[in-house]
């Protein structure tokens, strides 16, 4: 019985957790292209109501969830953006990064170690994550130009990318002006954008539009547009300090841009929701959302990150629940 469960979950776990590891050829960008951009207009009630359609519909109690469980650890960008961030703090973020699950949990579930996807603090914790996390393979994002804000001078906001990327992010999350999308001037955001991600060099760069704070899903439509032709290699919505941060009708709204700009360009964009997702159910809803938006392509950490700071403990925690539960059930079986 026992084995014959983690049979089950282990299949599962290929099929979704194990895919081979790929990289996608950055995305160059493109001219601003605002006929493209003004065109783009967001059926807000047939986002809302498809969103309505997906959301608490997941569980995360049968066996092929814990799969999608440990595929979602693999996609988290561990975070920590606190004013009381301190470097044990940071420390001990790096080392749960790098075990993020109890090897009795992944050995009963036939898994392999994993490790998150990267680990996201503010430029002042660059260096200290980069020396925690040697020898691990997993990358340093950095949340620079004047996070979350985005609002000192833009030759600071350029030198503190420039400042992150020497002292080791290969990841820089950028804030757009969220002022100049309020008032519609697609120019200067593209204008930024592009400035940002000539200071990145070769850093990937996660344009946040904190979505919470652009009004309509118009704009944010746009915005993940015009960052994507600047040369955006993610849009994420969110800072995670906006009263809303990700939700799942911004996330159908930005998705779709991602898949238009696709079709035009041939580049893949990846997309972060950040913000307020800590339930395994929610990180599950997202991905089955993604696999039917986008495809499986989009469920590769090159492609797909969660931001998120408390979202590792749920998923751990219902991890443990399937294990603990299977052992329970076999129990049942052999003394039934
Ligand atoms: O980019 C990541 C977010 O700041 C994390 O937000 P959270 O603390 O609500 O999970």
């Amino acid at each position: 019985m026992e084995n014959q469960a983690k049979t089950t979950v282990k299949t599962a776990a290929v099929a979704t957790a194990q895919l081979p590891q790929v990289h996608e050829p950055r995305n160059p960008g493109m001219d601003l292209d605002l006929d493209w951009v003004l065109s783009v207009h967001a059926n807000t009630s047939a986002i809302e109501r498809r969103a309505a359609s997906i959301s608490g519909r997941r569980s995360v109690k049968k066996d092929y969830q814990a799969a999608w469980m440990l595929k979602a650890i693999t996609l988290i960008d561990l975070t920590t953006l606190s004013g009381d961030d301190t470097w044990g703090r940071v420390r001990r973020l790096c080392a749960k990064a790098a075990h993020p699950v109890r090897a009795d949990i992944l050995d009963a579930l036939g898994m392999p170690p994993i490790t998150t996807g990267a680990v996201c603090v503010y430029h002042d914790m660059v260096e200290t994550a980069v020396d925690a996390l040697k020898g691990t393979g997993i990358p340093v994002a950095a949340v620079s130009t004047g996070f979350p804000a985005g609002l000192s001078p833009l030759h600071l906001r350029l030198e503190e990318i420039r400042e992150s990327v020497k002292a080791g992010a290969k990841e820089i999350d950028i804030v757009i002006s969220r002022r100049h999308a309020l008032t519609g001037n697609w120019q200067a955001i593209y204008d930024e954008m592009r400035a940002m991600r000539e200071a990145c060099g070769d850093a990937h760069v996660k344009a946040i539009l904190a979505t919470g704070e652009l009004g309509t899903l118009r704009n944010v439509a746009r915005a993940s547009l015009v960052c994507m032709m600047a040369g955006a290699d993610f849009i994420k919505t969110s800072t995670g300090k906006e009263p809303v941060n990700a939700t799942l009708p911004v996330t159908l709204v930005m998705i779709r841009a991602i898949r238009a700009y696709h079709a035009r360009t041939g580049y893949r964009v990846g997309y972060k929701p950040a913000g307020g997702i800590s339930k395994a159910k929610d990180a599950v809803t997202y991905l089955a959302l993604i696999k039917d938006e986008l495809g499986d392509r989009w469920l590769e950490p090159d492609l797909f990150r969660f931001g998120a700071s408390s979202l590792l403990g749920d998923l751990e925690r219902q991890l443990e629940h399937h294990v603990t539960g299977r052992y329970s059930a076999a129990h049942r079986h052999a003394i039934g």
